[in-house]
């Protein structure tokens, strides 16, 4: 049986791109009340229903409420921020440690996304000749949870300044299991208009003119 409804309706389309335009990566604005069981389980059910190639799957999602472990996770962000501080000098680095690069203990939930990278054994349909496929799936999902957070009034922060062998180590991820995204969920006081690093002035969001190209690299579009 198929859905005989295929487009949306106004609203539901515009709800769907306000939560793409309005998502945010969110490290200082959240707020301790607790995430209620049920709307975790809608994000993680959204995350649930991404593509994955072969219908592969490899997702499992590991909530971390501890705060001992959430302390562990950040002492290792606070190990490899040093590290990446220094590859910037003067006035850029003095930019870099202003920032704010995670919110492990301030927000209520972390959330580790992992990819079982021998989910459906050796031969996934779609994965023979790229087998990164299972982690770019697993990247859809971490997206889904993220837009499905904001239409929620949850914020979502993914945190990669971290040792991932050690994040493995923290959360006893067996062999095959890859810790693909470390995320800080809770509600928040706001989200901001715009990228912080934007605003900060790290970096801009670049002209789409430019990034888009016809058959081929840099050949002009003719629309
Ligand atoms: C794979 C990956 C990894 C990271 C991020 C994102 C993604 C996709 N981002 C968030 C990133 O800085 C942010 O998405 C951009 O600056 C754009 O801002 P908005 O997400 O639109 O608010 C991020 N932010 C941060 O403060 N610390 C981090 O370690 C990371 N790591």
């Amino acid at each position: 049986m198929s859905n005989s409804d295929n487009s949306f309706s106004d609203s539901e389309r515009a709800g769907l791109y306000r939560a793409i335009y309005e998502r945010r990566d969110v490290r200082s604005q959240f707020l301790p009340d607790p995430i209620p069981k049920p709307v975790l389980m809608r994000l993680l059910k959204a995350a649930h229903h991404a593509p994955s190639v072969g219908f592969m799957q490899p997702w499992d999602f590991i909530l971390i409420d501890s705060l001992e472990v959430r302390e562990e996770v950040l002492a290792s962000f606070n190990e490899e921020n040093a590290k990446a501080a220094d590859n910037y000098t003067g006035e850029r680095q003095q930019t870099y440690r202003s920032l704010k690069l995670q919110g492990i203990t301030e927000s209520p939930m972390n959330l580790c996304i992992t990819c079982d990278r021998s989910r459906g054994g050796a031969h996934v349909l779609g994965r023979n000749s790229i087998v990164d496929m299972d982690l770019f799936s697993t990247c859809l999902a971490v997206q889904n949870l993220w837009l499905a957070a904001r239409a929620e009034g949850i914020g979502v922060g993914w945190v990669s300044i971290i040792d991932q062998t050690r994040l493995a180590d923290i959360l006893n991820l067996p062999e095959n299991v890859y810790p693909l995204a470390y995320l800080c969920l809770g509600y928040v006081s706001e989200f901001l208009d715009k990228p912080e690093l934007e605003t900060k002035g790290w970096r801009s969001r670049l002209p789409l003119e430019e990034l888009v190209h016809g058959n081929g690299w840099g050949k002009p579009l003719i629309w």
